[in-house]
């Protein structure tokens, strides 16, 4: 591996800056890579300079669908998903086998790639198809920078701290669970979060969502399950829903799967009441907007979401899905309660619990505005930023 990030072929300062990234699979692993995308461009750009960028994601993923949307040059290759189980023996299942099959054919295209295009450095933000692209930055001689998301690092990203030549995390806690070799070579630099996320207007929300039925006197309620929605959480908002509608107005974003069974929900309920609550699938271009409406958040504590949640100062009632990788939504869910940053379910996500941690929150603005501040104490809006000093510093003098 480059020590210094410079071959030869690289030392002349006037050309682009190569920029690989790779992540994907689900938001969590997406959207901070493209938010180093744009930052790293702008950056670049405010100095004359270019940047050329290559994703490399796998061909179903959400990086695929984003990577076009936003004119980025993609490549897919395969890449293998290794199913976790207790019992190590039932991780030799035949869908693993099969999927780890695919590991060497990924890191063949993926050397392909990189060899061609040549990158100055890359980077990495989770997901399956880092894997074998990081691999192939390693055989490749390629500075690469590896970003974790979550307190605790994933199985694969265990692996790719190893070879990285920086470790970008999230939060200052997991610096104490590394390795030393992997501390050294350590930088936190928060979780990026798309800086539109940062900037919605609430009325713009009410109009493209056509939230006519929605009443300005009662506080409204953003309901999120990730990108493929969560099942518990329908459920659960399914259950206190008249109790709910009652108190506040609701968005819910219920994955795309369940929206036609959502919005028979309030089919008992008077027309007024019923008109308050929109449930959608996926919540797209209009996730700023939904934001800036929102006075409470009901959401699984996945990284990406708590990084926006608390750069926002957003109130926030979080259900985790308990079987995340090693528990960490569990283990960021606790975090921000402990601080008084949010209200957590975690012992039993019941009707009941639900309605007694958003009591307060509905009825007290003042309780609101207190966990709002102290949410914000723990965001980090500057973290795209920071990751792209990091890439930068990978890349080398030049680009700096
Ligand atoms: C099931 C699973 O493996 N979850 C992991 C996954 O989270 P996952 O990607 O499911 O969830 P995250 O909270 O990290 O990110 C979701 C992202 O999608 C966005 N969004 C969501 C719904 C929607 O309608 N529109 C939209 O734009 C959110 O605002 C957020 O930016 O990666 C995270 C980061 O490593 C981990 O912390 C999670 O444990």
């Amino acid at each position: 591996m480059s020590t210094d990030g410079l071959g030869d072929d690289r030392r002349r300062g006037d050309r682009a800056l190569r920029l690989l990234v790779t992540g994907g699979g689900t938001g969590g692993h997406t959207y901070p890579a493209l938010t180093a995308v744009r930052a790293a461009g702008a950056r670049i750009g405010a100095g004359g300079a270019a940047v050329e960028v290559l994703w490399i994601g796998t061909a179903g993923g959400l990086e695929a669908r984003v990577a076009e949307r936003e004119g980025i040059r993609f490549v897919a290759v395969a890449a293998g998903k290794i199913r976790r189980a207790r019992n190590p023996l039932k991780m030799l299942s035949w869908a693993n086998v099969k999927d780890m099959g695919r590991v060497p054919l990924g890191v063949v295209q993926a050397i392909r790639a990189v060899a061609a295009f040549g990158p100055d450095v890359v980077l990495a933000t989770g997901g399956y198809v880092s894997v074998p692209v990081s691999l192939a930055a390693w055989v490749c001689r390629r500075s690469l920078v590896v970003h974790e998301q979550t307190v605790r690092l994933g199985l694969a990203n265990r692996l790719l701290a190893r070879i990285a030549t920086t470790m970008a995390v999230s939060s200052a806690s997991t610096l104490s669970l590394l390795p030393g070799r992997v501390r050294e070579r350590a930088v936190v630099t928060g979780n990026p979060v798309r800086p539109e996320v940062l900037a919605g207007h609430a009325g713009k929300a009410l109009e493209a969502l056509g939230l006519e039925g929605f009443d300005a006197a009662r506080p409204t309620v953003y309901v999120t399950g990730g990108a493929q929605g969560a099942v518990q959480i329908n459920q659960l908002v399914g259950e206190v829903l008249p109790w709910l509608l009652d108190r506040a107005n609701v968005i819910h974003q219920c994955g795309p799967a369940a929206v036609d069974g959502m919005q028979a929900a309030p089919a008992s309920l008077p027309a007024d009441v019923a008109s308050r609550y929109l449930p959608v699938g996926f919540v797209g271009a209009e996730l700023p907007d939904v934001f800036a409406l929102a006075d409470v958040v009901i959401s699984r504590s996945g990284a990406g979401t708590i990084a926006e949640l608390t750069a926002l100062g957003l109130p926030s009632v979080l259900i985790p899905l308990a079987s995340s990788a090693g528990g960490e939504q569990t283990h960021n869910a606790r975090h921000l309660a402990e601080a008084g940053a949010a209200s957590a379910l975690l012992d039993e996500a019941t009707p009941t619990a639900l309605q007694e941690a958003l009591e307060p929150l509905l009825t007290d603005p003042a309780r609101r505005s207190s966990m709002a501040e102290l949410a914000r104490q723990h965001g980090r809006p500057d973290a795209g930023d920071r990751l792209v000093d990091v890439v930068l510093d990978a890349a080398g003098a030049d680009h700096r």
